[in-house]
């Protein structure tokens, strides 16, 4: 009999500002606290999925709707190609990520999915090709396949997407000295429909922005100038058309630039937002006000976050495992 497993996957920013959809970074909140989903995996007579957690209820009662059976399938169906064979899986979803959050919430239990049944069924897949499965099914959620959720998810730390079949992904410096202030709001953004609102193009002084800022961004990680790195973390891609989305953007904006925050965005397609602090005491404050103001309703959190070097985690699921 197999042995018993859970796997961890982490909340992610996406685009981090200045990327859209090339740029992610894994969250960890400063408290030793978890903040992703886990997926369970044992051995079963049949395939099942049970929802558990406090964001089960949000998501559609149908088991069969829920990404996580997707993934089960999907990794059933790559398996068979490569001449493999699977055994039934009971699996169990803890749905700790609030959903339409810009958290990278699918993200997060598709990654947590394919993690625990590629470890369950001894790695039969490299990290590139299944950070192509992920990629594949966070398209069909979200309208277009884009990876700056389950990269850095999976992997861990600040990713930089190749468009490469491999490495699909680069891995950037992390600053020790960085603390992002988060805060989610409570409401739900369809990352389909804020993608939907964007234009198709866009016009030669902002291509030129963008393409400059991520070059400098790149440089500057690598030459450890973090003033520099935060100095064009600014998006003119996204947020001018999204903000709009948003209540209480600009003036949660408005404060962390007044505590000194080195930059301000929307963490994916939102509502989430993100400052990027110096200490963890300006982190703390920006946070504080974020909860105070920019939360919506009891669903709204903040926390004071770092980026992690490692993303997905999977261990023995023993019974001292929090159910
Ligand atoms: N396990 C799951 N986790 C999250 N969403 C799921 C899951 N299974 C099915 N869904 C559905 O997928 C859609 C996810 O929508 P969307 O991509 O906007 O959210 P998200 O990934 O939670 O957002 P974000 O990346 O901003 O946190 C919703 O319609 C939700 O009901
Ligand atoms: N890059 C994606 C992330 C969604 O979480 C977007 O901004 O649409």
């Amino acid at each position: 009999m197999k042995k018993a497993l859970r796997a961890y996957a982490p909340a992610s920013i996406g685009n981090v500002s200045l990327g859209f959809d090339v740029l992610g970074a894994a969250l960890a909140p400063i408290n030793g606290s978890r903040l992703g989903d886990e997926v369970d995996i044992c051995a079963a007579d049949a395939f099942s999925l049970t929802v558990k957690g406090p964001f089960a209820h949000k998501l559609p009662g149908d088991v069969d709707s829920n990404i996580v059976t997707k993934c089960y399938y999907y990794f059933c169906e790559q398996m068979e190609l490569t001449g493999r064979a699977v055994s039934p899986v009971a699996l169990t979803l803890h749905k700790n990520l609030p959903i339409g959050s810009g958290l990278g919430s699918s993200a997060s239990s598709i990654v947590a999915a394919f993690a625990a049944l590629n470890d369950y069924f001894d790695a039969p897949f490299s990290e590139d090709t299944l950070l192509h499965m992920m990629g594949e099914l966070e398209g069909q959620i979200s309208g277009s396949i884009h990876y700056d959720n389950v990269a850095p998810c999976y992997q861990g730390g600040m990713t930089l997407m190749t468009g490469a079949k491999e490495p699909v992904t680069l891995s950037l410096p992390l600053n020790p000295n960085w603390y992002y202030a988060i805060c989610y709001s409570g409401i739900s953004v369809s990352t389909a429909q804020a993608r939907d609102i964007l234009p198709k193009q866009v016009d030669m002084a902002t291509a030129l922005t963008f393409g400059r800022q991520l070059g400098v961004f790149v440089h500057a990680l690598h030459t450890e100038n973090f003033d520099l790195a935060a100095s064009v973390m600014k998006d003119v891609i996204a947020e001018p058309y999204r903000k709009s989305l948003l209540p209480g953007f600009d003036d949660a904006r408005a404060f962390s630039e007044s505590e000194g925050a080195l930059a301000f965005g929307i963490s994916g397609s939102g509502p989430t937002v993100f400052a990027v602090c110096n200490s963890s005491e300006q982190a703390a404050r920006i946070a504080r006000y974020l909860n105070d103001n920019y939360i919506q309703n009891q669903d709204g959190f903040s926390h004071v976050c770092q980026i992690p070097k490692s993303g997905t985690v999977v261990s023995p699921l023993t019974e001292h495992s929090d159910a």
